[in-house]
């Protein structure tokens, strides 16, 4: 199971995008791109006009969060733009198989995301239909907040069911995580890290994705 890294510029600055991407690039495996509408999460932030100009500034393939309404309208516009990912909520999906599968038909990998209180188990038959399963570790919307333990359980058992199917399946964590909480959630099986305030609020970010990326590895070497 390899470990990937995706920093989320959430809790980078605003104003210069492109050099916050640089200062990862060396490290990450991702860039993790929180798309919020003030609907679906009480947050504001970005949309497809700032994705379309991150695709031109970096070469870091851009793993998009939409943690919005409407999902099932606006998901293949970034797929079609060029993100590499892109995760939707299931909560809010109308039609998250037909959204997930135009997600791949556009060549982007698709992604399910579940809110700390959402089961996993109600999703365990479209485990085929999506490149990722994304646990939210926190209430979305707003980065630095504390990692919820609670949410544990919930990742083993994506763990057990990802590989009682045999599915290629990637198991995203976001929110909270840290070089205090990223074992734990290895340990239980997650593979995939976002990390916005421990990355972008270190002196040094490449070097801190890499300090995740050592304890989440041999967290799971553990494990
Ligand atoms: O989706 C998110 C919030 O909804 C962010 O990606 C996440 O919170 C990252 O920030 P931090 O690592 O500081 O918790």
């Amino acid at each position: 199971m390899a470990i990937q890294i995706s920093p989320s510029i959430l809790s980078a600055d605003f104003a210069h995008l492109a050099d916050e991407a640089a200062a990862v690039s060396p490290s990450a495996d991702w860039l993790h791109v929180d798309v919020m509408d003030n609907h679906f999460v009480p947050n504001l932030t970005l949309g497809l006009p700032i994705v379309e100009s991150l695709l031109k500034a970096t070469d870091t393939p851009l793993d998009c969060h939409l943690m919005i309404e409407e999902p099932d309208r606006w998901a293949p516009a970034y797929a079609e733009a060029g993100a590499g990912s892109v995760t939707v909520h299931a909560k809010a999906a109308g039609a998250p198989v037909r959204t997930l599968r135009e997600i791949r038909r556009l060549g982007a990998r698709a992604g399910l995301a579940l809110n700390p209180a959402e089961p996993v188990e109600p999703y365990a038959d479209l485990v085929g239909e999506m490149d990722m399963l994304l646990l939210m570790t926190v209430e979305p919307g707003f980065g630095g907040q504390k990692f919820l333990d609670v949410v544990l359980p919930k990742i083993r058992r994506a763990r057990e069911i990802l590989d009682s199917r045999e599915a290629s399946v990637w198991l995203q964590v976001d929110g909270g995580v840290s070089d205090e909480t990223i074992e734990r959630a290895a340990e239980a099986g997650a593979d995939v890290f976002v990390a916005g305030s421990a990355v972008y609020g270190a002196q040094d970010p490449a070097r801190a994705v890499e300090s995740l990326r050592a304890l989440a590895a041999g967290a799971a070497a553990r494990a």
